[in-house]
């Protein structure tokens, strides 16, 4: 029986700005997507009987068609009249409704991997445009690297890889899901807006104190507005050390960019002691899948 293990990558966003909202509710938004080491594990093993089984070593994860890694099959089991069943298992190491695109990594995972597991020759474009009629972060997890989001997220322009960063993150003990903080998003409560082009011009000329210094989310706002321990666990980050500190996404996840393992390590020790979380060592992930 033909069986398939495969990683599924989180992402941060380096840079996020709201343009405006749409008819349909959802935002424009532009922003620059990355992705990172750490991963959830997909193994994918066919079955001879129809359907999909899935489960997932994390309580809080659906275990039926709630997950949208089971969305994802089924999507791609409907498209191409597939007459055999599937097994999904998914071994969860990237916090759940975190900002760091849990979910939509674990489908872009399926639609991959199934493409792969049973021959359907679906180029990475149409596999993308499947994605996006799922969720708007999983034509990016799809695509991996570095890449300017633009629309609601799924038009996608890769752009030269970001030199490999370490990074530590701190997911702060709250649960925050996107749909509420894009509501709650208001132009009045941005501080400071991003500049995609600078932030671009950094990355292409690996200019790393250029990227530090053009971190902007204007999401943060909204949820360090909304959610004081989200802005109590960034001040206790910036203050243990030098590192830049920005939310990913709709958050609460925050990140530090740091130069050396060994600082990063260290940094990553002292939190631990001080934090109200997770705290996770990893780093950015230059290539394209
Ligand atoms: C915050 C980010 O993670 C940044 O990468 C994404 O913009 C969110 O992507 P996502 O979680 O895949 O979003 P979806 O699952 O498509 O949408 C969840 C909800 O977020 C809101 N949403 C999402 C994307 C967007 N451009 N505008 C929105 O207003 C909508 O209310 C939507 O119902
Ligand atoms: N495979 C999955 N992994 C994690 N959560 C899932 C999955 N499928 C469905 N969910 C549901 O989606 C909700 C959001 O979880 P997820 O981890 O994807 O959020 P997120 O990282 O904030 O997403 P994003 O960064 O794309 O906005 C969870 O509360 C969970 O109920």
């Amino acid at each position: 029986m033909n069986q398939l293990s495969i990683p599924a990558y989180a992402k941060i966003n380096l840079t996020l700005d709201v343009l405006g909202k749409r008819p349909d509710g959802y935002h424009e938004v532009e922003m620059i997507m990355q992705s990172i080491e750490l991963h959830d594990q997909i193994i994918l093993k066919e079955r001879k009987e129809k359907g999909i089984k899935i489960s997932c070593n994390h309580p809080l994860v659906p275990q039926d068609e709630g997950n949208l890694a089971y969305r994802a099959a089924e999507l791609l089991i409907k498209e191409y009249g597939i007459e055999k069943g599937i097994e999904i298992k998914i071994i969860k190491n990237i916090p759940v409704a975190a900002g760091l695109a849990g979910g939509s990594t674990d489908a872009a995972g399926v639609l991959k991997g199934l493409n792969e597991l049973w021959g359907l020759g679906i180029s990475r474009d149409e596999l993308m445009k499947f994605g996006a009629r799922l969720g708007a972060d999983i034509p990016f997890c799809i695509l991996g690297g570095t890449a300017i989001a633009r629309g609601i997220g799924t038009d996608l322009t890769p752009i030269s890889p970001l030199p490999e960063m370490e990074l530590v993150l701190v997911k702060p003990g709250i649960d925050i899901s996107t749909k509420e903080i894009y509501s709650k998003y208001k132009p009045e409560l941005v501080k400071r807006k991003p500049d995609l082009r600078k932030m671009q011009e950094a990355i292409e000329c690996r200019d790393l104190e250029g990227v530090k210094r053009n971190l902007v989310n204007v999401l943060e706002d909204i949820t360090l507005y909304y959610y004081p321990q989200v802005a109590e666990t960034k001040k206790i980050m910036e203050n243990l050390g030098t590192y830049p500190v920005l939310m990913s996404g709709s958050g609460p996840t925050l990140f530090a960019i740091i130069d050396s393992k060994r600082e990063a390590d260290e940094y990553a020790m002292k939190l631990k002691d001080r934090v109200m979380g997770q705290v996770i060592r990893t780093r950015t992930r230059s290539e394209c899948l």
